[in-house]
């Protein structure tokens, strides 16, 4: 059995980490880190790598294709086993693929400037979390680590990778979350808006590549309580945002200093939040995941 060390470590993200196994294979590791307000914190939260990966599993096992090899086999390493994929390595294409069902984030801030996302004009008195029906596509093109994604619009993708492989990320971005929101919702689980990233095989196929609908590349809601017009909170990092903001903290998010380790309980509640979403969206039993 290899251990980690076995694997060149060929690229950090804020919260995974990918490996390079041999000519055909990468190791995409999930981690126990959480960010928040553009931080990683020093807390970790126990189990949240196993249980994104799981979802993850959850989806690749529905959508197809994708770059998924294997989760439960003997080049996973035993330490990162349960949260780590086997993945099979592709050409990138290099646009943050984003789907979004409601109205938040950067494309909120982009449309109360020029009422537009996107370069897609919306209609006049949108609020915050407003529905989108039908989901619009909205590319961002990767920033440099700790900047944010840059909004842009269809033609700037469509410059860069060609019109015909533009449509084909759109529409399998637009198809892929469609599908998926429909199905949270019968979960109780609002899935607000999405980020894919996709490869292509050798023979030029899009294949759905990184995580998919983890609440790490997805927003969640819960749909009791949905109301637009306010921030929603949200589904697994709530108790965290709650913790940092308040008094008990000490800290102040417009300040450059790194948020403080978070209490015991916050944590605990976190990792709860964590696991009630996947057994919500699966009707699986966490327990199970890799037992
Ligand atoms: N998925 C995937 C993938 C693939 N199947 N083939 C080739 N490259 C990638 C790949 C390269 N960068 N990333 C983003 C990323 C993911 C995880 C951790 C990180 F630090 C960074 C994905």
């Amino acid at each position: 059995m290899p251990t980690l060390a076995d694997y060149q470590h060929v690229a950090r993200g804020k919260v995974r980490d990918l490996y390079d196994v041999d000519d055909e294979l990468l190791l995409f590791v999930a981690s126990d880190r959480i960010s928040a307000y553009d931080h990683i914190l020093s807390s970790e939260i126990p189990d949240k790598g196993r249980v994104l990966t799981a979802m993850s599993v959850f989806w690749f096992e529905r959508l197809a294709p994708n770059h998924l090899v294997a989760f439960d086999d003997p080049r996973i390493p035993a330490e990162v086993r349960g949260r780590a994929l086997l993945v099979r390595k592709l050409q990138m294409v290099d646009v943050e693929c984003v789907a979004r069902g409601y109205l938040t984030g950067s494309g909120m801030a982009d449309y109360t400037a020029t009422g537009a996302v996107c370069g897609i004009e919306l209609p006049a008195g949108l609020v915050e979390a407003s529905e989108l029906t039908p989901p619009i596509f909205t590319p961002a093109s990767k920033a440099e680590i700790g900047a944010h994604d840059e909004n842009v619009s269809f033609d700037v993708i469509a410059e860069k990778h060609g019109v015909e492989l533009a449509s084909k990320l759109r529409d399998r971005t637009i198809e892929l979350y469609s599908e998926a929101r429909a199905y949270a919702l019968t979960r109780g689980l609002i899935l607000a808006d999405t980020k894919f990233e996709f490869g292509l095989s050798p023979d030029g196929e899009l294949i759905l590549a990184d995580e998919v609908f983890t609440p790490d590349s997805s927003r969640y809601w819960p749909a009791e309580g949905y109301e637009p017009g306010r921030v929603q909170p949200s589904f697994d990092k709530q108790f965290v945002r709650d913790w940092l903001t308040s008094a008990e903290s000490g800290w102040d998010r417009k300040s450059d200093v790194p948020p403080p380790p978070l209490p015991a309980d916050v944590i605990e509640a976190t990792r709860a939040r964590y696991i009630e979403a996947y057994e919500r969206l699966t009707g699986r039993s966490f327990a199970d995941w890799l037992a």
